[in-house]
C-alpha cells in the first residue's frame, strides 16, 4: 500500500496546489444541487469511458453512523500511518493517547491477493439539509478498482476489511465499566458507564500459579471458541463462581480477567433493579465481549427457601416452603422484585437469545448459601475458590509490593501462611510501605509479626471454645 496523494497521478505540486485550490472554489461558489447535477453527469461520463468500479461507504446510514465505515477507517488509518502524507489526529481515553486515520480528501492504495485497489476520503458541504448528527459535512470513502476484479473484490476483499477493522477499533476502544446503580449516576433500569482503568492483572493477582494458569487456559480457551461452540450448539457464553472469605481478591479477579481479555465489565446491582422484566431488560442490553457481574450474591439470598438444603430440611420442606422460591431477592429492600426464578429466566434467556461471547461472573463468600439451580453447570461451568494467602501468593504479593524475589525472612514466613489463614488484602496492607523510610525488611517483620499475634489470637479463641464445650458438658 503506497500513499497516492499526488504522485501516484504524475502531477507535481504545483498542479496539485491548483487542483486543490479549484475544488475549494467549486465547493465554495456553485450551489449544492447544480453541483450534485455536475457530478452526476461527470460519474456517468467517467463510468462509459473508465474500466474503473467505484463504491460509495457514506458515513451516516439513515439516522445511524454506519458501522461499515467506522472499520473501514479503523482498517485505513491502520495502513495510511505509514504512508500517507496528510493524517488526522483524534484523541483516545480522554487526550491519553492519538488515533491517526486518513485526513479529508487523502487517498492511498492497498493491494489483495496482488489486485490493487484505491481507497480515497471524501467530505463534501450539503448546504441545503443537515445529516443524521447535525453537521452539514457529508463524509465518505470510495473505494475504486479495476472491473475485472469486480467479484473478488465484492466477495472477498471487503469482508477482508471489515473484519480486520472492526479487529482494530476494538483494540483501539476505551474499555467501560457499566452500572445500573440508579443511586449513582444511571437511570432506572439503564446502564451508565465511565472509563474501566482497573490496573489488575493475571501477573498481579496473588493465587496459586497452578490454578491461576488453568483459569487463564479457560479464558483463552472460551475467548477462541466461537466455532466449537457454534458446532456443539451451545450459545457462546461462560459462568463463573468466584467463592472465598472477605479479601481474597474475588473482585480483584474479575478485573484481570476483564483486562486479560480486554472485554467490558457490566456491574449489576440488583437491589436496584426493579423486578423480572427490567432484569431481563438489562441483561440484554449488554454488548458482546464483556463480563457481567453480580457481586456478593449469598447477601441478595436471605430467602430460606433459596438456601441449599440439609437431607432433612428437603424432607421438611412443603408447598408452602416451595413457594418460597418465589420470594424477592431482597425482602429487605422494598423496590426490588426480583425473584430466583426471574433470574434464572433471565440468565437463561439472555445465553440463548444471543450469542456474544459473554462472561457471567458472581461472587460470594457463602457459597453453601446459594441455591444448586443458580449454580449448576451451564449456568456457572466454572467455580473457582479464592483461598487465604499462602506461600505461592504470599511470593507474588512481596513481588508487587516490595519488588523482591526473596529474603532471609521468606522460610519463617512460608511456615507461618502455610499454618495461619490471613486474606491476601491482609497480607497486602503489611507489606505496603508505610514511608519512604521503610524498607523490604521492616515489611516483612510486621508481617511476622501480625502473622504471630493471629496465631495467638486463633489459640485463644480455640480455647475459649473448648472452655465452653466442656462447661456446657458439665451442665
Ligand atoms: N489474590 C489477591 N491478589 C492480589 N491482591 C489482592 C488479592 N486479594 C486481595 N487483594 C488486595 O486486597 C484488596 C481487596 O481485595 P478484593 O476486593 O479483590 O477482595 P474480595 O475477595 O472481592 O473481598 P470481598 O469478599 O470483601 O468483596 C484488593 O484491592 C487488593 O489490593
Ligand atoms: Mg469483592
Amino acid at each position: 500500500m503506497r500513499e497516492t496523494g499526488g504522485g501516484v497521478w504524475g502531477f507535481t505540486g504545483s498542479t496539485m496546489t491548483s487542483l486543490m485550490f479549484f475544488w475549494a472554489m467549486y465547493n465554495q461558489f456553485f450551489p449544492y444541487h447544480l453541483r450534485v447535477l455536475i457530478e452526476t453527469y461527470v460519474y456517468k461520463l467517467m463510468g462509459l469511458v473508465s474500466n474503473s468500479v467505484h463504491i460509495k461507504f457514506n458515513e451516516h446510514s439513515g439516522l445511524k453512523k454506519s458501522e461499515a465505515y467506522n472499520s473501514i477507517r479503523s482498517y485505513l488509518s491502520s495502513k495510511s500511518t505509514a504512508l500517507a502524507v496528510r493524517l488526522k489526529a483524534n484523541e483516545k481515553g480522554g487526550g491519553k493517547s492519538l488515533v491517526l486515520s486518513l485526513d479529508d480528501h487523502e487517498a492511498v492504495e492497498d493491494v489483495f491477493n496482488g489486485v490493487k485497489v484505491q481507497w480515497s476520503s471524501n467530505v463534501s458541504k450539503r448546504e441545503e439539509h443537515a445529516n443524521a448528527s447535525g453537521s452539514e459535512e457529508r463524509r465518505y470513502f470510495t473505494l475504486s478498482f479495476h472491473r475485472r476484479n469486480r467479484e473478488m473484490i465484492i466477495e472477498r476483499y471487503l469482508g477482508h476489511v471489515l473484519r480486520e477493522g472492526r479487529k482494530i477499533e476494538f483494540k483501539n476502544r476505551e474499555r467501560k465499566l457499566y452500572t445500573n446503580n440508579t443511586s449513582l449516576y444511571a437511570r432506572e433500569g439503564k446502564w451508565c458507564s465511565v472509563p474501566f482503568h482497573h490496573p489488575a492483572t493475571f501477573e498481579t493477582l496473588a493465587m496459586e500459579l497452578e490454578k491461576k494458569e488453568r483459569v487463564k487456559k479457560d479464558l483463552i480457551k472460551f475467548s477462541k471458541g466461537k466455532d466449537y461452540y457454534r458446532k456443539v450448539g451451545k450459545p457462546w457464553k461462560r459462568g463463573y463462581l468466584l467463592f472465598g472469605p472477605p479479601g481474597t481478591g474475588k473482585s480483584t479477579m474479575i478485573s484481570a480477567m476483564a483486562n486479560f481479555l480486554e472485554y467490558d465489565v457490566y456491574d449489576l446491582e440488583l437491589t436496584t433493579v426493579k423486578d423480572n422484566s427490567d432484569l431481563k431488560k438489562l441483561l440484554l442490553d449488554t454488548k458482546g465481549r464483556s463480563i457481567i457481574v453480580i457481586e456478593d450474591i449469598d447477601c441478595s439470598l436471605g430467602v430460606t427457601g433459596q438456601k441449599r438444603k440439609t437431607k432433612e430440611e428437603e424432607e421438611e420442606e412443603d408447598e408452602e416452603g416451595k413457594k418460597e422460591k418465589e420470594k424477592t431477592f431482597y425482602e429487605e429492600s422494598e423496590r426490588s422484585k426480583v425473584t430466583l426464578s426471574g433470574m434464572l429466566n433471565a440468565i437463561d434467556g439472555l445465553w440463548s437469545s444471543c450469542s456474544d461471547e459473554k462472561i457471567m461472573v458472581f461472587t460470594t463468600n457463602f457459597v453453601e448459601n446459594l441455591d444448586l439451580a443458580l449454580i449448576r453447570r451451564g449456568r456457572m461451568d466454572n467455580h473457582i475458590e479464592m483461598s487465604y494467602c499462602r506461600f505461592e501468593a504470599f511470593k507474588v504479593l512481596a513481588k508487587n509490593y516490595l519488588e523482591i524475589e526473596w529474603h532471609e525472612l521468606y522460610g519463617e514466613i512460608e511456615r507461618l501462611v502455610e499454618e495461619i489463614d490471613m486474606s491476601p488484602a491482609d497480607v497486602a496492607e503489611n507489606l505496603m510501605p508505610k514511608s519512604d523510610e521503610e524498607d523490604a525488611e521492616i515489611c516483612l517483620k510486621r508481617l511476622v509479626k501480625s502473622l504471630e499475634e493471629e496465631k495467638v489470637n486463633v489459640r485463644k479463641l480455640a480455647e475459649e471454645e473448648e472452655k465452653k464445650k466442656a462447661d456446657q458438658e458439665e451442665k
